[in-house]
């Protein structure tokens, strides 16, 4: 699941108790003065530790970690991790256990310059504007053609997913972790959308508007990509994301046709579910109801989900009786494409090459195979498992589970 509004846990807990008398918070109308450097229930982690040099003392971590005590959740306190120079300046704070800090640490782009080659740089892809009824967008600054890469960032601030802290205190450990970035960095997160407008957790608002989340250390964290974070919502999208875990960074890809000028979007929850379960989670994850051409247009866009799903179950179907063909799965691609679900066809690639290769058409098998590896690669990055079936199917379709099956 790649939705990006899997928060609900933090909120649903505490999100109404606002235990303010834990903590004496300033506020202030746009949120960033409000950053606190010291907090209460953080003890003092100098206490009993020699004044050595930090940087020898931490690294890769530029800062002394800040800790809570112990979560009986995770068994574990929960730290501040900042490198302020990490990627040439731009910083990242990372909220984990110790042990997953560690295997955070161990990761190339902490050990070596040239890991992020390529990434947190500007592709010339892009610009962000104000949009009637969307807050800021991101917006072609030149025509993009499938597979143009969009962005690659890595996030300003990670933070391990847990429901334990009261709502004041999760918001202290994150504004250390936010206070703690680089003056350009935290302005960027600071400035960024929020959903409920209540500046005391604006922090944690800002994570709620702009999450994704990223599974390290066997642990989903939290990740908030600023420049990434003004792709606006549509359900027949223009772009398709992933994050890779090891390199910490989130891709944009075009994945069709991309006109300058025109708004660059990407899906925030399953573009295949009807459209009512769709305006709940975007209503119930990011407050706010989608008016896209496919939510217009609800009788049309459920009907034509509802032939998609008929079509999967039918393309599914292994038994003697199936009725299956290559041209069931010729039509459910065209389906997807009309739909403009462009970003999302590596599933009926995937029928196409298995009802071909059933068969025997192993010509086109490998046509859609590849067609399918390609979209994943889009989809879910490189390092995804989903790419086995297709790698082991291409390498002699004659030998794969679904030659001739249906001949
Ligand atoms: C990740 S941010 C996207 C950038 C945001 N518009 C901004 O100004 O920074 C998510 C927020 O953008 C707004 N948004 C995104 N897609 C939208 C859409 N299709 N229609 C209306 N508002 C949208 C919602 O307020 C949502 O909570």
């Amino acid at each position: 699941e790649k939705s990006t509004s899997h928060v609900a846990v933090l909120y649903s807990q505490c999100w109404h108790e606002f235990p303010l008398s834990t903590a004496i918070l300033r506020t202030s109308r746009d949120g960033s003065s409000e950053l606190v450097s010291k907090v209460s229930f953080i003890a003092n982690p100098s206490q009993n530790q020699p004044p050595l040099d930090r940087l020898d003392n931490y690294a890769p971590w530029t800062h002394e970690p800040i800790c809570t005590g112990v979560l009986q959740s995770l068994d574990s306190k929960l730290c501040v991790y900042t490198n302020a120079t990490f990627s040439n300046g731009r910083g990242i704070s990372i909220i984990t256990t110790p042990r997953i800090a560690d295997e955070f640490a161990n990761l190339p782009i902490f050990r070596s310059a040239n890991a992020l080659d390529g990434i947190n740089v500007f592709s010339g892809a892009w610009y962000t504007e104000k949009l009637p009824g969307k807050g800021v967008g991101m917006l072609a600054r030149k025509q993009l053609k499938f597979k143009d890469r969009v962005t690659a960032y890595t996030p300003a601030l990670v933070a391990l997913l847990e429901d334990e802290l009261k709502t004041m205190e999760r918001e202290q450990l994150y504004r250390v972790a936010v206070n703690q970035l680089p003056e350009a960095t935290r302005d960027a997160y600071m400035d960024l959308a929020y959903v409920y407008g209540e500046p005391k957790v604006r922090v944690q608002d800002i994570v709620k508007a702009n999450t994704f989340q990223l599974h390290v250390g066997g642990q989903n964290h939290l990740a908030v990509f600023p420049e990434t974070s003004r792709l606006n919502h549509a359900c027949a999208p223009n772009a398709q994301y992933y994050l890779d875990p090891a390199l910490l960074t989130h891709f944009v890809h075009a994945t069709r046709p991309i006109s300058i000028g025109e708004e660059i979007t990407i899906s925030y929850t399953s573009p295949l579910e009807l459209t009512d379960s769709r305006q709940r989670h975007l209503q119930e994850g990011f407050h706010f109801t989608c008016s896209c051409p496919r939510c217009s247009a609800k009788a049309t866009t459920d009907a034509t989900l509802h032939k998609i799903g008929d079509l999967q179950t039918a393309l599914n179907d292994w038994s003697a009786t199936s009725t299956a063909t290559p041209k069931l799965a010729e039509k459910l691609i065209q389906l997807y494409r009309t739909e403009g679900l462009d970003g999302f066809l590596d599933v009926p690639y995937g029928f196409a090459a298995l009802a071909y290769n059933a068969v025997g058409d192993t010509t086109r098998a490998i046509k859609y195979a590849k067609l399918a590896k390609e979209a994943i690669l889009l989809k879910d990055g490189p390092w995804t498992p989903n790419m086995q079936i297709w790698t082991e199917l291409l390498k002699d379709p004659t030998q794969h589970w679904s030659f001739r099956r249906r001949k």
